[in-house]
């Protein structure tokens, strides 16, 4: 009957037996698609997806013969409940290709995308890729032109070409949602946090975060109107968001030359990785080696095989922006990037690795439990290792510090502490407002003919970056960025670069480190290995908080660590932004054109 426990704990059985089949069909079709973009390798995908829709249908019928929501056994009950929520699988066959045919629209528009008639080109019909073409010249040109070109003809080739495949995918996963039982498709999204008021504890995260932004914003903003003396700063207080050294203003490290505090002590890691003949492998073996002198999971040997780590050069497109991939069967893991030899790409393997080692430590979970404790701590694995990497004590024993530097070097020690600000402060107003905005969209606050409008509100506002070209309503600026168009969300990276902080003083503690917390490198110690791997065996099997918990004794997210780890710049900062005006108006003033 309903209640019968023991009859329910056969059918979790059979039906995670079953799962174990059906999605690494449905992986390994979306691998073939990812790894090269055809339309009969999208039909291909199609053809899978709809067959994990039917099983996911069917599965989520099974379970309305169990009374679930009264069991008293907790680890059944959640299974039953993550059974339950079958997404857009939901929506009946001819929507969920609907869906499906907008999604893949959208991200082959976005992966296939060139930007051609570059200024100084002989041949204006030569076309460049973002990668690695166009995200060179934002990470070195300094000319304002160049810069516009990549920035406005980038937003053009992707952005400009979704918004009406955009509203057909915002319509339907609203619906599936609906008949999910959510109010929207923000509603489900934030679901997975399971937090009272999600929205309003992002909130109060990122105020607790806006004044140092401010202080690195003011800095940065100073520097850069030397820089490009004679180029027009909007009143308003906003920064140009093609001077960056980033096509979405989110990263600003490449920025490092022009604002270290003591420019004569160099973080030149990429130069001394070229000269070191550094290649893809040898990065991810380097990644693999700290992830294993932690006493964690070594890769599987098809893992290198299997893996997509460089950009093909057989002309074939693909998907170059990075991910990991879990295939469900315990076996199969992989990594596709378009890897480039610099220290960023150094830091996006270890950001991968994370991922594909959380993988390895829930294998042995029911399927359904495969999963972060929330979809922060995923995104955090990975950073909490590099954040050990890239401090100049390890650098140096890793020989990609130069012989002549000295570690402890204070002043070397500041440089190293503004790289980190400049990726991670940086970031933080950018990771918190790409969800904020997709939040109204699906609530129906921003329609269609607002999209972009909305889209600049937030960017002046939160970021204080405002554009360099007039934008008009046919823009679409939030499709520029990866994870619109694949319908991928983005609040995980901002609680992830707050809670990356909290998991990082737990483990220098665990690991015995005395001193600032900036300085602390993790490497080799198992104990630091075995909490972080406790964690991540239970999967999303546990509430976020007992895993917070596991690693940190606490249970709530927090910025005192994060402010902790920049307290010695800040200092620095106080001094150097003293004369300037902190801060930004709301709006950016006149940057509209009725078009
Ligand atoms: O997008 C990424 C990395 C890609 C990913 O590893 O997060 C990837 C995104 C993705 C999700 C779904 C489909 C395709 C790509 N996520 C995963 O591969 C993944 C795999 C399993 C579980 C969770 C995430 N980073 C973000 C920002 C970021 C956070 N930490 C970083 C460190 C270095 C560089 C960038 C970042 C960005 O580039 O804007
Ligand atoms: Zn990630």
């Amino acid at each position: 009957d309903r209640n019968n426990i023991t009859a329910a704990k056969i059918w979790l059985e059979e039906y995670n037996t079953e799962a174990e089949k059906v999605r690494p069909e449905a992986q390994e079709a979306s691998w073939t698609w990812n790894t090269n973009i055809t339309d009969y390798n999208n039909r291909l995908k199609l053809e899978a997806e709809k067959k994990k829709s039917e099983f996911d249908k069917r599965s989520y019928n099974q379970t309305l013969n169990w009374d679930w929501k009264n069991f008293t056994e907790i680890n059944a009950k959640r299974q039953f409940y993550k059974i339950a929520d079958i997404g857009e699988s939901v929506l009946p066959t001819d929507k969920f290709q609907q869906i499906t045919k907008a999604k893949s629209n959208m991200q082959s528009v976005y992966s296939k995308a060139r930007v051609c008639n570059k200024p100084g080109d002989q041949d204006p019909s030569k076309c460049y890729p973002l990668n690695p073409t166009l995200e060179n010249i934002m990470a070195k040109s300094t000319d304002w032109k160049e810069l516009a070109w990549a920035w406005e003809g980038w937003r053009n080739e992707t952005g400009r070409k979704m918004p009406d495949d955009y509203e057909k995918f915002v319509e339907l996963a609203n619906e599936a949602a609906g008949m999910n039982g959510y109010t929207d498709n923000g509603d489900y999204w934030r679901s997975w946090y399971e937090t009272e008021n999600f929205e309003k504890q992002m909130e109060e995260l990122f105020i607790g975060l806006k004044d140092l932004y401010k202080l690195l914003h003011a800095y940065a903003r100073k520097k850069l109107k030397e820089r490009f003396v004679g180029h027009p700063f909007p009143d308003s207080g906003q920064i140009p968001a093609h001077l960056l050294g980033n096509m979405w203003a989110q990263s600003w490290g490449n920025l490092f030359t022009l604002l270290a505090p003591y420019p004569g002590k160099p973080l030149d890691v990429t130069e001394m990785m070229r000269e070191q003949n550094y290649t893809t492998r040898k990065m991810f073996d380097l990644s693999e080696k700290f992830f294993t002198d932690l006493g964690l999971d070594p890769m599987p040997p098809k893992f290198y095989n299997d893996s997509m780590l460089d950009k093909p050069e057989d002309g074939r497109d693909v998907v170059c922006h990075a991910s990991a991939w879990d295939f469900y069967n315990r076996k199969d893991f992989r990594i596709k990037q378009c890897t480039q030899v610099t220290m960023d790409w150094l830091i996006t393997t270890h950001h991968e690795m994370g991922h594909v080692q959380y993988f390895l430590q829930y294998k042995d979970q029911p399927v359904v439990f495969r999963r972060g404790a929330n979809p922060g701590f995923h995104e955090a694995i990975g950073d909490v290792l590099a954040l050990s990497v890239s401090t100049p004590k390890h650098l140096k024993k890793i020989n990609l510090l130069r012989p002549n530097q000295n570690p402890d070097d204070e002043e070397l020690q500041l440089n190293f502490l503004m790289n980190q600000a400049l990726k991670k402060i940086a970031f933080i107003p950018f990771g918190y407002l790409i969800d904020q905005w997709r939040w109204k969209v699906f609530k129906g606050e921003t329609k269609k003919d607002e999209y972009n409008e909305d889209w600049w509100n937030l960017r002046c506002k939160h970021q204080g970056v405002s554009p360099p070209v007039q934008r008009f309503n046919t823009d679409f600026d939030a499709g520029s960025k990866f994870h619109v168009p694949n319908n991928t969300p983005y609040i995980r990276y901002f609680v992830s670069y707050v809670i990356q902080f909290q998991f990082h003083k737990a483990l220098c503690k665990e690991a015995g480190h005395n001193g600032p917390l900036h300085k602390c490198d993790i490497d080799q110690s198992t104990e630091a290995g075995n909490k972080l791997a406790a964690m991540m065996k239970l999967g999303s099997s546990k509430e976020w908080p007992d895993a917070m918990e596991a690693i940190t004794g606490q249970r709530k997210m927090n910025v005192s660590d994060l402010i902790e780890y920049f307290a010695p710049l800040e200092d620095w900062l106080k001094k150097e932004v003293k004369n300037e005006t902190l801060g930004w108006d709301d709006q950016c003033g006149r940057i509209w054109g009725n078009g």
